[in-house]
């Protein structure tokens, strides 16, 4: 959302980011560049942790969420940053409410793929129905799925009741919505955008990366301005720059994914048996599950590190191939910078995800757990070698800088979510002009 208020800040018009009270305090690194007010969900001190549960989270948040951002809206309506918009969440569908309460332009701001959202609207009006029971799954722009294919919370069928929901109450009311906006891009999920707008107001605007790594318009734009974790910079690039180009496996499960001891094992062996270069990102709370050892024993290799500048590693030339949960904003940046995955989908969002990485963007491969769950360390070691040698790998990486082209396309002057982000401001200002438009 911070990428895309950038974009719009870039043609004129003025933004305020509103977070959380807890989300804002977790900020790391934020450069400032929007206006930032705080809203409260209810759980000042510790957010989602400090709740008794999800359920009990997510109505609090609703409650005190409207609350104050009634109060934040109409405290600004005498500045000069008076809104015409609120940009929300889909995950915070009561957003809606407030906006139209208040007389305000409402536009969701889905943050995983079309794919996968099209998936929970026809969860929600009822068209695929829970649990799954056939072994083929046919929906409108999508190719044919299969349940292992479908994102996580309806595939698992009962796991993680309140997320679930969550996802699927993101089309409540959405009727109401002036604009549905999908950090995606046209030529990307082409066939099930153009199902989708042929009923609501669908622009695709993505992909929401900075600009100097895509179309390069907005010199200021070099980085998110934000971090989850403090990147460990210095030491990372320096090794990356040691190595020949193409030579580097790198492998990172995001923010959230927590892999089990024995998958760590797995997948730690299966980076030695590669005998690649290695560069593993294992946050601070995951340490404890490597092999013991594992990080000494293979350090003329291998270099582990909490956390990363995910963007400049996939950026730089040393780095071949992305061992990836398929979090959809890994998935784009690998898409944007043209580097090829192989696909250890973990959860939620992510197994539609890996569908699409190697069935219809041909830009990676999936590997494959056995009948135990498990992704075992052979299948890890030759799914990197597929996709980093041999005429596979040719193929794939081919595809990787097929789409990387078409992503840079899709943000400059003229291409597909360009034009849409022109088309969503000159919509907001009476008469064409941009000058004075506010949006939270
Ligand atoms: O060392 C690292 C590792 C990651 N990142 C960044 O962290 C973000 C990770 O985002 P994502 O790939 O989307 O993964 P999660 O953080 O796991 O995201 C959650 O939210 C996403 C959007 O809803 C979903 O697609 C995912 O499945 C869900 O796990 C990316 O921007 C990365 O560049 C870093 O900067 N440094």
């Amino acid at each position: 959302m911070l990428q895309f208020a950038k974009r719009l800040r870039h043609k004129g018009v003025k933004i305020t980011l509103a977070a959380t009270k807890h989300i804002f305090k977790t900020m790391q690194d934020f450069s400032g560049s929007v206006s930032v007010e705080t809203i409260s969900d209810g759980y000042d001190e510790g957010g989602l942790s400090a709740a008794k549960n999800d359920d009990e989270y997510l109505a609090r948040f609703r409650k005190v969420g409207t609350e104050t951002l009634e109060e934040l809206i109409k405290r600004l309506k005498n500045s000069r940053c008076a809104l015409d918009c609120i940009v929300y969440d889909a995950f915070i569908p009561w957003s809606l409410d407030v906006a139209k309460t208040l007389g305000l332009v409402g536009a969701a701001f889905f943050t995983q793929s079309c794919a996968v959202d099209q998936i929970y609207y026809h969860v929600y009006k009822g068209d695929v129905k829970l649990p799954l029971s056939e072994s083929e799954i046919s929906i409108p722009g999508l190719p044919p799925l299969k349940p292992s294919d479908m994102p996580s919370f309806l595939y698992v069928h009962g796991s993680y009741p309140p997320l679930k929901d969550m996802v699927v109450n993101q089309f409540q009311s959405i009727e109401k919505a002036d604009w549905l906006l999908f950090n995606t891009f046209h030529k990307l999920e082409e066939e099930v955008i153009d199902w989708m707008a042929k009923f609501s107001p669908v622009k695709a605007i993505g992909p929401a990366v900075p600009s100097m790594y895509l179309d390069k318009r907005i010199e200021d734009d070099r980085e998110y301005g934000i971090n989850v974790y403090k990147p460990i910079t210095g030491a990372c690039m320096e090794w990356l720059d040691k190595r020949e180009s193409d030579s580097v496996i790198y492998v990172s499960f995001g923010s959230l994914a927590e892999l089990g001891k024995e998958q760590m094992e797995e997948l730690a062996w299966g980076l030695k048996l590669s005998n690649m270069y290695f560069l593993w990102i294992v946050r601070a709370s995951e340490e404890s599950k490597l092999p013991k050892d594992f990080a000494e024993e293979t350090c003329e290799k291998g270099l582990i590190l909490s956390w990363c500048p995910q963007l400049d590693v996939l950026a730089h030339n040393s780095v071949g191939c992305f061992v990836t949960h398929c979090g959809w904003n890994s998935t784009l940046e690998a898409l944007s910078l043209g580097v090829p995955m192989v696909a250890m989908p973990q959860w939620t969002d992510q197994s539609t995800n890996a569908k699409y990485v190697m069935d219809v963007w041909k830009m990676g491969i999936r590997a494959l757990p056995d009948e135990n769950g498990m992704v075992s360390r052979d299948t890890i070691c030759i799914c990197t070698k597929h996709v980093m040698e041999g005429e596979t790998g040719e193929e794939i990486k081919k595809n990787a800088t097929k789409w990387k082209e078409l992503a840079r396309e899709a943000v400059d002057k003229g291409g597909s979510s360009d034009t849409n982000i022109e088309e969503f401001v000159s919509k907001l200002v009476h008469g064409g002009e941009s000058s004075d438009t506010n949006v939270e």
